[in-house]
């Protein structure tokens, strides 16, 4: 079960969150948490006055000792002042520095827990095996983590059993040994990779008759058809796959984080998206596979503040060579490139902005790409545009569009009105049964829109 900060705000959210997990008595559940409420956030804007004594009152709110994150703060302040007088921070140190929010959420909560007499182990999980990529701010989980990470929580278990409280987040990097993280919203992702290591044959075995499945509770009922800071209308989506929910999260939707469905999906163990403030709301089941013959449209998702390049050949190179050297000068700068359309003379894409905003250097960087591909093309930069994307079946409206998904790049300054009239269009709006037909069956998606 993982909770994240949406769910952890105060003490009074951590008080409920506990409840919560009591209440599934036949569960044997392993926690995952995110910082509290907005923490990161505070972190990475070093407002650490109110930090600090924002995260004492809660121990304090709650009954717990302060000296459970007293070495932490103690260390974060020194880190601060660290930071301040170099006038510097790396992503690594900025790794470090958020890593204090989840490393004293998971402290409070589990001595809450052995508070009120349910035994309860925290961990860090940068020390239990979640070894990842030396990519600070964005780093990748690793193989070797799943057997280790397995093995631990497993061997603890059985030698003496409480409920694992697990940072989320966090790993540690395997050639430098430092703290990671997996970028924004990674604790999703911590879940279903501690899912997938729990499904492990071996863990199987050992444990007979074990079910895992991964629920991630968040403050709305599921999945929705769309942001609802833009779509007050959205509504929960049931179901989805797993590939539909990887896209959306790729995609722009701020509920789960982009890689978090890869180890389920790979284990094919089922995720729940639920709300922890509504837990009687059925969420939304994420799986492998699920009904698609009703299914249009589930969701449209923003991205906002992307880059996109309009690049047409001038012909220098055969017509052959001309994608093949557009996508080798990307891939020698380690940019990302989301969505794509070409002709053989012309290409236009969109950079991945998560790429570039992890890195200094962003306007040199796309000079430097411009000028390398003007070697070759024609070349229009063009700023501040949005992909709204409409992530559903399109399997069956057009045989071309099979299972691709439809995206459209717009000035962000338009595009939360373009999603809210889409979203009235194709959710808000009762169609009929013509249109139905025509929609599901036999229209083409140009004539969608
Ligand atoms: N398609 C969507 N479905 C559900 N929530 C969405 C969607 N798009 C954006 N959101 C936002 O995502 C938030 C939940 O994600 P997040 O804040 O990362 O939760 P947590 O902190 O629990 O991980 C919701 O409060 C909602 O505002
Ligand atoms: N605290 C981290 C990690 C995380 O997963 O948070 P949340 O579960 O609240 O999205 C962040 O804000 O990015």
């Amino acid at each position: 079960m993982k909770f994240g900060g949406s769910s952890l705000a105060s003490a009074e959210r951590m008080r409920e969150v506990a409840s919560l997990i009591l209440s599934f008595p036949e569960e044997r559940p392993i926690i995952v948490l995110s910082a509290m409420g907005k923490t990161t956030n505070l972190l990475l804007l070093v407002l650490f006055l109110s930090f600090f004594s924002f995260r004492s009152m809660t121990a304090d709110d709650l009954g717990v000792e302060r000296s459970v994150i007293g070495k932490h703060l103690e260390e974060l302040e020194q880190l601060l002042k660290g930071i301040s007088m170099m006038k510097e921070l790396t992503p690594r140190t900025q790794d470090y520095l958020v890593s204090f929010g989840e490393c004293m959420s998971t402290r409070i909560f589990a001595a809450y827990l052995n508070k009120l007499g349910v035994k309860a182990r925290q961990y860090d999980a940068f020390e239990i095996g979640f070894i990842t990529t030396d990519d600070f701010t964005n780093a990748d989980i690793l193989e070797a983590t799943y057997p280790a990470v397995s093995k631990r929580l497993h061997d603890d278990w059985v030698s003496d059993p409480a409920i694992p409280i697990v940072t989320g987040f966090l790993g540690k990097a395997r050639k430098s040994c430092a703290v990671t993280t997996l970028g924004r919203g990674g604790s999703d992702l911590t879940a279903t990779t501690i899912g997938k290591a729990l499904g492990l044959p071996e863990i199987q075995v050992c444990i007979k008759n074990i079910v895992v499945h991964i629920k991630v509770w968040k403050d709305v009922d599921g999945v929705l058809t769309s942001d609802p800071n833009i779509c007050p209308q959205a509504e929960p989506v049931p179901f989805l796959t797993f590939d539909e929910a990887a896209e959306l999260a790729y995609f722009g939707a701020q509920v789960l984080h982009p890689l978090s469905m890869r180890p389920a999906r790979e284990s094919d163990i089922p995720v729940r998206v639920k709300n922890s403030y509504n837990p009687k709301a059925p969420g939304t089941l994420i799986s492998r596979e699920r009904d698609m013959s009703k299914a249009v449209l589930t969701s449209i998702v923003l991205k906002r503040n992307v880059t996109m390049l309009d690049i047409v050949s001038t012909r220098m190179l055969g017509q052959y060579g001309f994608l093949a050297k557009v996508f080798s000068t990307f891939e020698d700068l380690g940019i990302s490139v989301d969505v794509v359309a070409t002709s053989e003379v012309s290409i236009s894409l969109t950079l991945d902005p998560s790429k570039l905003w992890s890195r200094e250097l962003i306007q040199q960087e796309l000079d430097f790409v411009v000028e390398e591909l003007e070697k070759i093309a024609k070349v229009k930069l063009l700023q501040n545009r949005s992909i709204i994307s409409l992530i559903g079946n399109v399997q069956r409206s057009s045989l071309i569009l099979e299972k691709v998904n439809i995206s459209l790049v717009v000035n962000d300054s338009e595009a939360e009105q373009c999603v809210r009239a889409l979203h009235s269009a194709f959710f808000e709006t009762e169609f009929s049964e013509f249109e139905k037909e025509y929609i599901s069956g036999n229209g083409s998606v140009a004539a969608l829109s």
